[in-house]
């Protein structure tokens, strides 16, 4: 299992998003795709977060949340979001 913070994926996919190959790098391609796409793979996670919290195992939960967090940073990344940009609203 991999374990990073959220921090360190959010670094990562900053540099991907720079200098990441769109066909070897799914952060850059879904950068290069634009917002519309990005946005219609958070609404997606979101509601398979949704459906497996509600109907599925504990595990399958915490990995639809783990798709749904990469794909929020994704969408953070191509808007030039910052983390402290967020965390000034927690
Ligand atoms: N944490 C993630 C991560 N979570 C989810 N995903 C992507 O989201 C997909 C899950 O969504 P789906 O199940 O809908 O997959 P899909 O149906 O194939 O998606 P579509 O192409 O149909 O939209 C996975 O197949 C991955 O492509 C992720 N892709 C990358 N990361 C991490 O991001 C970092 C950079 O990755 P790359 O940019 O690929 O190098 C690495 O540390 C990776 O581990």
């Amino acid at each position: 299992m991999s374990k990073k913070t959220f921090e360190e994926l959010f670094a990562e996919l900053q540099q991907k998003a720079a200098t990441g190959d769109p066909a070897t790098s799914r952060t850059a391609e879904l950068v290069q795709a634009g917002v519309h796409t990005i946005g219609k793979k958070v609404v997606e996670e979101a509601a398979e977060v949704w459906m497996a919290a509600e109907y599925e195992s504990h595990e399958a939960a915490a990995e639809e949340i783990s798709q749904l967090l990469y794909h929020l940073q994704v969408m953070m990344v191509a808007k030039g979001i910052s983390l402290d940009d967020v965390y000034a609203h927690l």
